[in-house]
């Protein structure tokens, strides 16, 4: 099977890279780009093919890949259509904000299309990713998506009226993570750290925290809650940070990036 991926930017280097090092045939991957700098580099690092056009991959790959900002998706998919009409050949999104009956507007109505929102955690296979069949998809169609994004990470296939806000929990929050990492390891500066040194701390307490969460709701349903409530010892330090950082609205703060990144998502459309 040929996937042919339409950009090369950060997020489709993150699944090519994610994909191969899970065993993806480097050689069934084909990229184009906009400034004939990217596709070669990244097909040239992982051993994959560069073409020099959309139409050109389009009539190559068996499986197309919209890896462009949203804006430019219409145009894409229009550019390709005279090589994807027959319906013959999975088109599937990456793009946010970009539904599926905006995408399905874009091109014929017989052509499959699959709606996906991974994250660049996708690079090292542990992208969270969201999955949604359009009108002309099959559960096929579902299946050859969920193959390739199950090699670099978890994957539910969920109701398309939840993307905005799976976008925002699972495709934007790697950033507000490394924000989060970022904040902890400059206050570990500010009492005598080195970054180097706080944000090798605060990462291995991120990865072993959210290890833990998934192990032990997977246990005994244990929930975030529980746990928080084994670390904060009484009259103890870590129900001491809990209470200030509650006071200051950490909470309030959480949920109004969410708010926003839905919101940003509906104009994206
Ligand atoms: N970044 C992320 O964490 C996530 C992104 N997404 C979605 O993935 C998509 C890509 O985002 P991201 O990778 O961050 O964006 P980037 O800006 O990093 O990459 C966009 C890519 O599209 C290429 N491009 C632009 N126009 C064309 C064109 N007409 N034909 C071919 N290639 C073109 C660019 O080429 P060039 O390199 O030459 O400029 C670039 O390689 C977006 O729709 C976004 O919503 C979804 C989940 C997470
Ligand atoms: O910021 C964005 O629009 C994209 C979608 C999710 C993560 N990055």
């Amino acid at each position: 099977m040929k996937i042919g991926f339409i950009g090369a930017g950060n997020m489709v280097r993150a699944i090519v890279r994610g994909a191969v090092a899970a065993g993806l045939e480097a050689n069934e991957i084909y990229l184009t780009d906009k400034s004939g700098k990217s596709a070669p580099a990244l097909a040239g690092e992982v051993g994959a093919h560069a073409l020099a056009d959309n139409r050109e991959l389009a009539q190559t790959a068996d499986i197309i890949v919209l890896g462009v900002k949203p804006h430019a998706v219409a145009d894409v998919l229009k550019e390709i259509t005279p090589e994807i009409s027959d319906g013959t050949k999975l088109v599937i999104s990456l793009a946010a904000g970009k539904n599926l009956a905006s995408l399905q507007q874009a091109t014929e109505s017989n052509v499959p299309i699959v709606r996906v929102m991974p994250n660049v955690n996708a690079a090292i296979g542990e992208s969270m990713t969201g999955i949604a069949r359009g009108s002309a998809a099959s559960s096929k169609h579902v299946e050859m998506t969920k193959k390739i994004m199950v090699s670099v990470g978890r994957c539910l296939v969920i109701d398309e009226a939840h993307f905005p806000i799976f976008s925002a929990l699972a495709g934007c929050s790697p950033a507000w993570m490394y924000q989060i990492v970022d904040d902890f390891a400059r206050a570990g500066v500010n009492h005598g750290l080195t970054k180097q040194q706080a944000v090798a701390i605060v990462a291995q307490a991120m990865l072993g925290s959210a290890q833990m969460i998934l192990d032990e709701a997977a246990a005994d349903g244990a929930t975030p809650a529980n746990l928080i409530d084994r670390v904060t010892s009484p009259g103890g330090t870590t129900i001491a940070g809990l209470l200030a950082a509650q006071q200051s609205g950490l909470s309030t703060v959480l949920g109004l990036a969410v708010d926003a990144a839905v919101a940003r998502d509906g104009e994206l459309g």
